[in-house]
C-alpha cells in the first residue's frame, strides 16, 4: 500500500506557508564514570556514593566519559548553554554527513527537545546547513490532527521547520487521519520505501533503518519516544514503526519507532534539562538496577550516543 506521509505534510505546509511547493504522495513509497577536564573544569559521579561532584564552578561545560554503552555525556551550566552546543553538534553533523553522503537524514522528538533546538534556527548555524539535503522524521507522535496543540508535528513546525528552508517533500510526518495502527503502517510503509530508493539507510547489522542522527528528549519517568516504562510496546522487536492506545502520557493515541531502529542510529542525541528528570538521568547514567528498567536505561546506538544535560538534570 502506498504511504501518504509525504502527501499529508505537503498539503499542511502549503497550507500553513504558500511558498512551499506540493508534493506527490511517498510512492510505495559500572557504574562508575571519570570527568574529564574541558578546559575549565570537572565532574565526578561516583554511582556507589549516589554522589556528584563539581570541583569547579567557573566552567559552562564539562564532560563525563563513561563506558562505551553510556556515551558521551555533556554538562552544561545552563539550558541556554547546553542549547547553543546542541546547535553546533548538529550544524557540524549535517554538514559532515551531507558532505560525504549529500543527503542527511534527522529525527525529532516532540517536547522539549525542540525548543532546546532553537539555536540551530539562528545565526551562525541557520546559514551554514545545507538545509536542502535535510529528510526529517519523528521518532514519535500523537494521532491527533496537525493543528492540534498535542502534535509534535505543529511544535516543530512552528518551533523549527517555519523557519529553514527544508523542501516540504523531504518532511515526513504521519497520516493522523488514520486509526493509530494504520498510522504507524503507514510510517513503516513510507521508511521502507526510502530505504529502498537509499533515501535512507540501513543497518547492515540489524537490517533497520539507520538515521544519520535522532534527537531525543526523555520524559521524567525515564520515557524515550513512545516508549514507557513497564509497557509492552518497549519489548517490540520487529516492527519499524509501532502504535500505542494506551499511553500513559495524554494523548493516549500514538506512534512511535521501536527500539531496535533507536538503537540502529548512526548518531543519537539525548538532550534533557531540569531537575525533574535527574532521577532518570542517575538512574539511566549510573546503571541503577531497578527491578523495573526504565526505556532510556535500553539506548544503546550501532553509532554515538551524546547526552546534552543541564546541571539541574545532571
Ligand atoms: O510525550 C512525549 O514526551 C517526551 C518527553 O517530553 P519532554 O517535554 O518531557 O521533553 C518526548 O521526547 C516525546 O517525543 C513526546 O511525545
Amino acid at each position: 500500500m502506498a504511504s501518504t506521509c509525504r502527501a499529508v505534510i505537503a498539503n499542511l505546509r502549503t497550507l500553513q506557508n504558500p511558498s512551499f511547493t506540493r508534493f506527490p504522495p511517498c510512492i510505495p513509497l559500572t557504574s562508575r564514570f571519570f570527568a574529564v577536564k574541558q578546559g575549565f573544569s570537572s565532574l565526578r559521579l561516583n554511582s556507589n556514593s549516589s554522589s556528584f561532584r563539581r570541583r569547579s564552578t567557573k566552567a559552562s561545560m564539562a564532560e563525563i566519559v563513561t563506558p562505551k554503552s553510556k556515551g558521551k555525556v555533556k554538562v552544561f551550566d545552563t539550558e541556554e548553554d547546553l542549547a547553543v552546543a546542541l546547535a553546533k553538534y548538529a550544524a557540524d553533523l549535517a554538514n559532515k554527513v551531507t558532505q560525504e553522503r549529500n543527503s542527511f537524514t534527522v529525527v525529532f522528538s516532540g517536547g522539549s527537545l525542540v525548543k532546546s533546538l532553537r539555536k540551530l534556527v539562528e545565526q551562525p548555524y541557520i546559514d551554514s546547513v545545507d538545509w536542502s539535503k535535510w529528510h526529517v522524521f519523528w521518532v514519535d507522535e500523537r494521532v491527533v490532527p496537525k493543528d492540534h496543540p498535542d502534535s509534535n508535528y505543529l511544535l516543530a513546525y512552528n518551533e523549527f521547520l517555519s523557519k529553514v528552508p527544508i523542501p516540504a517533500g523531504n518532511v515526513y510526518a504521519i497520516n493522523e487521519a488514520l486509526s493509530a495502527k494504520g498510522a504507524a503502517d503507514d510510517y513503516e510503509t513510507c521508511l521502507k520505501h526510502l530505504v529502498k530508493t537509499k533515501t535512507l539507510d540501513q543497518s547492515q547489522t540489524t537490517g533497520f533503518p539507520k538515521f544519520d542522527l535522532m534527537l531525543m528528549g526523555m520524559g521524567p519517568d525515564g520515557h524515550i519516544a513512545s516508549l514507557f516504562p513497564e509497557h509492552p510496546l518497549v519489548q517490540e522487536n520487529e516492527k519499524w514503526v509501532a502504535s500505542i492506545k494506551d499511553s500513559p502520557k495524554p494523548p493516549p493515541e500514538r506512534i512511535s519507532f521501536t527500539l531496535p531502529v533507536i538503537n540502529s542510529s548512526a548518531n543519537i542525541a539525548l538532550v534533557v534539562a531540569g531537575a525533574s528528570k535527574a532521577s532518570a538521568v542517575y538512574t539511566a547514567l549510573a546503571d541503577v538496577l531497578n527491578s523495573e528498567v526504565l526505556p532510556v536505561q535500553l539506548v544503546a546506538p550501532e553509532g554515538e550516543l551524546t547526552w546534552f544535560l543541564d546541571k539541574e538534570a545532571a
